[in-house]
């Protein structure tokens, strides 16, 4: 009889990490995501403004395997460099802000990178995990239709700090460690114009009271630049604050804060869009890597469990997977 596959819940960055690594060491795994694609904090909307990056705007890579692996992402033409006209804001006072630090963005659009490592895994999408249970040996995964999936042989968790929690019950104290992690939200909106603003900025780190980020969609290599399109952020205790705001209202108050940033006239905006990302980043980092009740085989895994970054998440994919295979050679 072939051994039960390994289910992942949740196709994001982290689970996706893991699901590569368990497979490269010759496991079977099956990923489930509430969502309609992969990607999760790193995926990309389709819109009239073309495909926007709503969520993560690009990544450092400074962990050794993790520069490698985005190496490797780049000479298959999934990523690429972005180096904008970096400014920052600080009391409203726009300067150039030029580092050489090296960013990096996902190309044509940051789902590329999901679209890549996905491949042709077995996943199931539009699937939202509401249980997780194990019986003698093995574990079943319901989801909100009622729906039984399984048998599995682990389970790995790759969700958001609050919703891990929420389905690490069969494990109290990994439930309990990923219910102590706060997550910030973070309101996004994209904001277009038909011809272009007249600025050198291309991306801004803002100090202020509602904003925290801004960037020229166009500025990132392969990019629809039919529109001049802007991503703006909200910051974490704007968000906060601004929690239940209706949409139109939150655009209405993230695009007079860049009207009032941006050092040239604003014209009428063509197209606006807003998202509200309940569980942006952890509120602290932390050094558990990932979160394992190996006797179980169960095991917990996200950017919360490090940096609360890209990086961060991919490596804690890495290393749920790792404890996984070290578990099993025992
Ligand atoms: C607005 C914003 C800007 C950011 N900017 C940057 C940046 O510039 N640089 C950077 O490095 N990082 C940035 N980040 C953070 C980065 O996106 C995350 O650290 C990273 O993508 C997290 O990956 P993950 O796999 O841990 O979680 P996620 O990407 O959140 O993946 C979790 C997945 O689980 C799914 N899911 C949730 N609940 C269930 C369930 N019950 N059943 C099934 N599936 C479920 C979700 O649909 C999601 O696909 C940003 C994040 C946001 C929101
Ligand atoms: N909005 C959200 O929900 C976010 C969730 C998670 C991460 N977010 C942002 O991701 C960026 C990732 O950080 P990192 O990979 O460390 O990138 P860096 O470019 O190194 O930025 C880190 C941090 O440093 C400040 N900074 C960096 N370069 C400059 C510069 N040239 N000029 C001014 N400041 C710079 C900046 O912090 P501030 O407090 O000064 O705004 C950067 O944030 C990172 O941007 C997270 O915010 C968003």
């Amino acid at each position: 009889m072939s051994k039960a596959p390994i289910a992942i819940i949740g196709a994001g960055i982290a689970g996706l990490s893991a699901a590569e690594a368990l497979q490269t060491a010759g496991e079977a795994v099956q990923l489930f995501d509430k969502s309609r694609g992969p990607g999760g904090r790193m995926s990309s909307k389709r819109s009239e403004a073309g495909s926007l990056d709503l969520g993560a705007q690009y990544f450092t890579a400074r962990d050794r395997r993790f520069s490698e692996t985005v190496q490797r992402w780049q000479a298959q033409g999934w990523v690429d460099s972005w180096s904008p006209n970096l400014y920052q804001a600080r009391s409203g006072q726009l300067s150039p802000s030029t580092d050489e630090q090296v960013r990096w963005v996902g190309v044509p659009r940051m789902s590329a990178i999901a679209r890549g490592l996905i491949g042709d895994t077995p996943a199931t999408y539009a699937c939202r995990i509401t249980d997780v249970f194990r019986g003698e040996a093995f574990w079943t995964l319901v989801d909100a239709d009622g729906t039984s999936h399984g048998p599995f042989s682990q389970v790995i968790i790759a969700l958001p700090a609050p919703q891990a929690s929420a389905l690490l019950a069969t494990a109290p104290k990994l439930a309990a460690v990923a219910a102590s992690v706060p997550m910030e939200p973070t309101w996004s909106v994209a904001v277009a114009f038909a011809s272009p603003l007249e600025t050198r900025v291309e991306a801004c780190f803002v100090q202020d009271d509602a904003l925290d980020w801004l960037a020229r969609h166009r500025s990132k290599p392969g990019r629809d630049d039919r529109l001049d399109t802007w991503v703006l952020h909200g910051t974490s205790a704007w968000s906060r604050q601004h929690l239940d705001l209706p949409k139109e209202a939150v655009i209405e108050q993230l695009v007079g804060a860049f009207a009032e940033l941006i050092d040239c006239v604003v014209p009428e905006t063509t197209f606006t869009l807003a998202h509200r990302w309940l569980y942006a980043r952890p509120a602290q980092t932390h050094e558990w890597g990932a979160l394992a009740d190996a006797d179980l085989g169960l095991y917990a895994c996200g950017d919360w469990c490090l940096s609360g970054r890209v990086e961060g998440a991919w490596l804690s994919g890495q290393e749920a997977a790792r404890r996984l295979l070290e578990q099993q050679q025992r």
